[in-house]
C-alpha cells in the first residue's frame, strides 16, 4: 500500500490496452486533507503537468502528488505560442484521460482562459464540467483577491479550488510578458494579501508563478494552506513543472525549469532505430508475422 502523504510506490500500471492484467490493490488516493497534513509535517509536495494516457500513469506510478492538467497543453501539445487559444472543449478529453489512466494522484483541470473570469456562476459552470465529464478531483484558475467569491463559491458546492498567482500567462499581454510579479514593497504587500483572501475563501493550495523567493517564502508562512512553487524559490511547500520541461522533451525551457531526464533525446533514438531497420529490412521478422 502507498502512503499518500510520502508518496513512495512502485511498479508500473498496465496498460489499459492489451493485456488485462489486474493491478495489485488500488493505492490510496492522494486527497485535500493530504495537503494540509503534508505541510503540517513540513514533506514537500510534488506536482507535474500531464495532458494524456500515456504519461499520466507513468507519473503517476513515480508517485506525484498531483497531477495538473495545465492550460500549457496549448503550447506543450497543440503547437500554439501561449495558452490563451485553449478551450474547455480542448480541455476535457485531457482532463479525462490523465483521470481515467491514475490511480493515486490528485487530478487538477485548469480552466483555460475566457472560461471562468465573468463571474462565480460561469466559474462553477466550467468546474462541474470538468468534474462531471472529465472526473477531475480539483479545478485551479489564474487570479487574486477579486476572485474570492469564485472560490467561496465552487468551495460550497464542493469543488477544491487551487489559487494561482505571481505570473499568471492568461493575463501576459496586461502584465507585459512573461515576467517576475511581486518585486517591490507594495507588490509584494499585493500579492501576500491576495493569498490570504483566497486561502480563506476556501482555496486548498496556492501556486505561485515566478515570483522572488523571499516574497514566497513570506506568502507560505502567512496561509495555512501549501504553496506550490513554479520559478518561486526553495521555501514553498511543494513544487510544480511542466512535464516536458522537466523530461527534457524540447531544446528550451524557462529558466525556472530543470531537464531532470533526456526524453526528447531517447525517443530520436528509438524513431531512428526503427526507420533504421525498416529500411535495412531487419524489421519486421518472422516473430512479427501472422502466418495463414
Ligand atoms: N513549456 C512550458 N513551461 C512552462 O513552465 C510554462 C508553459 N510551458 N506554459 C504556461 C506557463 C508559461 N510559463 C512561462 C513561459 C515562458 C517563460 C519565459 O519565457 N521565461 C524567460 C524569461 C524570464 C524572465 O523574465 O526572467 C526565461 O528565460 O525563462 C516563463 C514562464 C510557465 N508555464
Ligand atoms: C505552469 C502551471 C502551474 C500551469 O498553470 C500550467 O501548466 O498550465
Ligand atoms: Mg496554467
Amino acid at each position: 500500500m502507498t502512503d499518500p502523504v510520502s508518496g513512495s510506490a512502485s511498479g508500473r500500471v498496465p496498460s489499459t490496452e492489451g493485456s488485462s492484467a489486474e493491478g495489485a490493490a488500488a493505492p490510496r488516493r492522494f486527497r485535500v486533507h493530504h495537503l494540509r497534513q503534508a505541510k503540517e509535517r513540513g514533506k514537500p509536495l510534488t506536482m507535474l503537468t500531464a495532458y494524456d494516457a500515456v504519461t499520466a500513469p507513468i507519473f503517476d506510478e513515480a508517485g506525484i502528488d498531483m497531477l495538473l492538467v495545465g492550460d500549457s497543453i496549448g503550447n506543450t501539445m497543440h503547437g500554439h505560442p501561449t495558452t490563451i487559444p485553449v478551450t474547455v472543449d480542448e480541455m476535457i478529453p485531457a482532463v479525462r484521460a490523465v483521470a481515467r489512466s491514475t490511480r493515486r494522484a490528485m487530478v487538477i483541470a485548469d480552466l483555460p482562459f475566457g472560461s471562468y473570469e465573468a463571474g462565480p456562476d460561469q466559474c462553477l459552470a466550467t468546474a462541474v464540467r470538468m468534474l462531471k465529464e472529465a472526473g477531475a478531483h480539483a479545478v485551479k484558475f489564474e487570479g487574486g483577491a477579486h476572485l474570492t467569491e469564485h472560490v467561496a463559491l465552487l468551495t460550497r458546492s464542493g469543488i477544491p479550488v487551487v489559487a494561482h498567482l505571481g505570473f499568471t500567462p492568461q493575463s501576459e499581454n496586461l502584465l507585459g510578458g512573461k515576467r517576475v510579479q511581486g518585486r517591490g514593497q507594495d507588490a509584494a504587500e499585493k500579492l501576500v494579501g491576495d493569498a490570504l483572501e483566497l486561502a480563506n475563501a476556501g482555496a486548498v493550495a496556492v501556486v505561485l508563478e515566478m515570483v522572488p523567493g523571499a516574497v514566497a517564502a513570506r506568502v507560505t508562512e502567512v496561509i495555512d494552506v501549501p504553496t506550490i512553487g513554479i520559478g518561486a524559490g526553495a521555501d514553498v511547500d511543494g513544487q510544480v513543472l511542466v512535464w516536458t520541461d522537466m523530461a527534457g522533451m524540447t531544446s528550451w525551457s524557462p529558466r525556472f525549469s530543470r531537464r531532470f531526464g533526456d526524453v526528447g533525446a531517447e525517443l530520436h533514438n528509438a524513431a531512428r532505430s526503427y526507420a533504421e531497420a525498416v529500411r535495412e529490412k531487419s524489421f519486421p521478422t518472422s516473430e512479427h508475422t501472422f502466418e495463414s
